[in-house]
């Protein structure tokens, strides 16, 4: 990288400014101009005020580095921009005179200096080789060492172009960069905007960011007659009107009000969607970021629909980066995998569902030993890919989707450098960004419910998600221990998490009255995830306020009169606690006043500045509505769902998702409840579960499925197959002995008592591996007896 001719050039450019030619004649290093030419330097860069305590030890250029050290040794430069300029000055000294004598190389010392004063310049970096100023690169083995051409960054198609330069060759502006030193009020003003654009960059992309979509109406839904209860405001704020009936059987609302970075309503559409979640994300995807874009939220409410366009936005901008003159010569490539974890197990989407396995090396990187990572540089191959992906995933059929994903869906768009002549999968991760198309977030209501296999993928998915939360959650708060060994997907997701990172959650939200609860509990989820933040804003699930109807009001309807004005807010609290003390059953309830008040008290209105980068996108637009086959918007009419309990979430057995087209509703889904096969019971007990994703949710409200005993019996799963296989393996063996000992026995004038003693070791070594099976699947046995009555002892039927 750079390489020596890069270096003599930039020597040879620097000698003619600083020496032979320039008007800092007898400063060359090296030369005996010394002392006063390292004066000259430091003037040149405005540090002539670090030459007096200099002075005094004798002025010698390899002093320079020294001056770094003013936290331990009380002068040098004090100033983070003072730095920055002492390193400018000593990488031109290494470019030019260092040369003749020794190259400079930062001390351990020094590092520390500047880690200490929180110094770190990714352009300075590749000028004294590869990493040896990459603080990043000290927490995060795995991203990339060498250097990346740093000027590139502020020509990135997706940040306003102000230098003038956007669209030159890269050669030719580096050649012109090499060849001008600017004068020193110029040096510094660029340095300020440099400065200036490095810490925009990096505020513009807030570390989470937590955006809501809300779907429109199905056509189901319309057909119901259901109730739209989700309103959105100012982009930024969410209203769920929750229809509730008091004991006398009289209806009111409950208002729900949160605030988070995004809200999208049922008009926005996918290219939307993409602009405000992952587009802002794809530049610095360059700057050795790792970033992850999940989707949350119930089964059907449009998380499958809302992530699978964007890993293809963001490969046709990650595309359109590597061809611009700022990267095309970086000889970076995008690589692609698409995996899935379905029951605690990873599986290969584009490799036949083939078993992965995770390892961690010896740096704490977790691999997944065996994923195919491809190579794409086109679109079109990416979409083939992610179809391929889509259509080997686990689908079962819920009341409400009736192609459900069961497992958490992972797909990485990978940037890597390559070198000039290794052979082509070798290449250094520049960034990454991770796509999650999440199971259905009710689907901790499956632990009690259905078939046992079931019961055990709903418990995995309900600690996974709870997992996440909490690594999110820490991950904000910068804290050293992050739970990532909650489960499987915190697990794999780790390295996107560690260093550099970056997270958008989309939470999707149906707009029913029958997915009320779940609605909540979604939007409590990303509340967690963002109430906390000492970064987030969160309008808290601030008020219950009640609407009471009129006398001639029907017991079973609501309407959507705004009560705030009616009831100040201190009456909403009131009466909450009132019908708490008088024993409401209602659990929303019970909750929402228990809220702490550091989550309702954070209002404030401060929100992330996306930078608007519409005007580089010419693509075609993906409009949810028309195009999509999705269902219109449809004002909400006038018929109650109160009472009416949230749609069946019996899954049937798993099948290939075949998306990559929207889903259509299928009526028959309907009829099953009618059947009766759902009864009330089944929706209490889901009801319980779910309430354990409410705010106050940790993870022993799991209750008995929980860590402990769902690991042990994935674990105990997993060691009965391998001693299956083997035993298999085996027996064959033992079988192939037998033959063998079969024709020699048959053999003129073999001996009878060999065979004998043979055949007898050969039969006692079979039925001692059948008995060490038969044992251990009958532990097993044992343990998924002791689950099922744990599970039914949860959910008493
Ligand atoms: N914003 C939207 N506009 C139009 N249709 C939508 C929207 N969101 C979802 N849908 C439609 O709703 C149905 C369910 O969506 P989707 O499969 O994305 O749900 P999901 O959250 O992924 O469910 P599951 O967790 O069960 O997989 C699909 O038919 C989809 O086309």
């Amino acid at each position: 990288m750079g390489g020596p001719m890069r270096q003599s050039k930039a020597a040879d450019s620097l000698y003619d400014q600083y020496g032979a030619g320039g008007p800092y004649q007898n400063a060359a290093p090296g030369s005996d101009g010394g002392d006063a030419g390292v004066a000259r330097w430091l003037q040149s860069a405005g540090l002539q005020h670090l030459t007096s305590p200099m002075a005094s030890a004798g002025i010698d250029h390899h002093h320079l580095p020294n001056m770094l050290l003013q936290d331990v040794k009380g002068y040098g430069a004090q100033t983070a921009e003072e730095k920055q300029r002492l390193f400018n000055l000593m990488r031109d000294l290494n470019f030019n005179g260092e040369s003749t004598t020794e190259s400079y190389l930062p001390t351990a010392q020094s590092l520390a200096a500047c880690a200490l004063g929180g110094f770190y310049l990714p352009d300075i970096r590749g000028d004294f080789g590869a990493g040896l100023l990459d603080l990043q690169a000290m927490d995060d083995t795995e991203l990339l060492s060498e250097h990346v051409i740093p000027e590139s960054l502020g020509f990135s198609p997706f940040v306003p172009d102000t230098s003038g330069v956007f669209g030159n060759d890269l050669d030719t502006a580096a050649a012109s960069r090499q060849q001008k030193v600017p004068a020193e009020s110029e040096f510094s003003s660029s340095l300020a905007v440099n400065e200036k654009e490095n810490n925009a960059k990096e505020n513009n992309v807030a570390k989470i960011k937590v955006v809501v979509r809300k779907r429109p109406l199905n056509r189901k839904e319309l057909s119901r007659k259901e109730e739209d209860i989700v309103e959105v405001f100012d982009n930024a704020y969410v209203t769920v009107h929750e229809p509730k009936l008091k004991v006398d059987l009289t209806a009111y609302i409950e208002k729900h009000e949160f605030g988070f970075d995004e809200v999208l309503d049922e008009n926005v559409t996918n290219d939307e969607v993409y602009r405000v979640t992952v587009e802002p994300i794809i530049p610095i995807i360059f700057q050795r970021t790792k970033a992850t874009c999940f989707a949350y939220g119930q089964t059907g409410s449009g998380k499958t629909f809302t992530m699978q366009p964007l890993p293809l936005r963001a490969s046709e901008d990650i595309f359109r980066l590597l061809h611009h003159p700022s990267y095309r010569n970086q000889r970076f490539k995008l690589w692609l995998s698409y995996f899935e974890i379905y029951g605690g197990k990873l599986y290969d989407l584009l490799s036949n569902r083939k078993k992965l396995m995770m390892r961690e090396d010896g740096h704490q990187q977790v691999c997944i030993v065996g994923l195919q990572e491809f190579e794409v540089s086109d679109v079109q191959t990416v979409k083939e890919y992610i179809e391929k992906g889509n259509s080997a995933r686990s689908t079962g059929s819920t009341g409400v989707n009736e192609e459900s994903s069961r497992s958490h869906a992972i797909l990485q768009l990978v940037v890597k450098k390559h070198s000039e002549v290794t052979e082509a999968k070798v290449g250094k991760l520049v960034g990454k960004i991770s796509f999650i198309d999440l199971a259905g977030s009710e689907r901790g209501a499956d632990t009690t419910d259905n078939d046992r296999q079931t019961r055990i993928e709903g418990a995995e998915i309900n600690k996974s998600l709870l997992a996440l939360k909490e690594c999110i959650r820490a991950l904000d708060h910068d804290k050293i221990h992050i739970p990532f060994r909650g489960s499987k997907l915190t697990e794999v997701l780790r390295n996107s998490f560690v260093g550099n990172s970056r997270t958008v959650m989309i939470s999707c939200i149906s707009p029913n009255a029958g997915s009320c609860e779940h609605t909540l509990n979604t939007l409590r989820y990303a509340d967690r995830v963002k109430c906390l933040s000492k970064s987030g804003h969160t309008k808290k699930d601030q008020t219950v306020i009640p609407f009471l109807p009129t006398k001639d009001a029907l017991p079973t309807s609501f309407d959507y009169e705004d009560t705030s004005s009616k009831f100040p807010e201190g009456n909403g609290l009131d009466w909450g606690r009132r019908s708490v003390e008088a024993g409401h059953s209602n659990n929303s309830a019970v909750e929402f006043n228990r809220q702490p008040p550091s989550c309702t008290s954070n209002h404030s209105t401060g929100r992330e500045q996306i930078p608007s980068i519409s005007n580089t996108t010419d693509r075609e637009k993906t409009e949810m509505r028309g195009n999509s086959g999705g269902p219109k918007y449809v004002p909400s009419g006038t018929h109650s769902s109160i009472g009416k309990e949230d749609p069946v979430h019996k899954v049937s057995s798993p099948r290939r998702k075949s998306s990559w087209e929207d889903k259509t509703e299928i009526p028959g889904n309907r009829s099953r409840k009618d059947n009766g096969i759902f009864d009330a019971s089944s929706t209490s007990s889901q009801r319980q579960n779910l309430n354990s994703f409410s705010t106050n949710s940790s993870n022993k409200e799991l209750g008995p499925l929980t860590d402990g005993s769902l690991n042990a019996i994935l674990e105990e799963e997993e060691a009965l197959l391998a001693a299956h296989r083997k035993e298999i393996e085996d027996t064959m063996e033992t079988v192939r002995e037998e033959l063998k000992l079969l024709s020699e026995v048959e053999q003129p004038g073999s001996q009878i008592d060999n065979y004998v003693t043979q055949l007898c070791f050969l039969l006692s070594r079979k039925a001692a591996g059948l008995v060490s099976l038969q044992a251990r699947l009958a532990r097993f046995q044992h343990r998924l007896k002791e689950l099922e009555i744990l599970s039914r002892k949860r959910a008493p039927r």
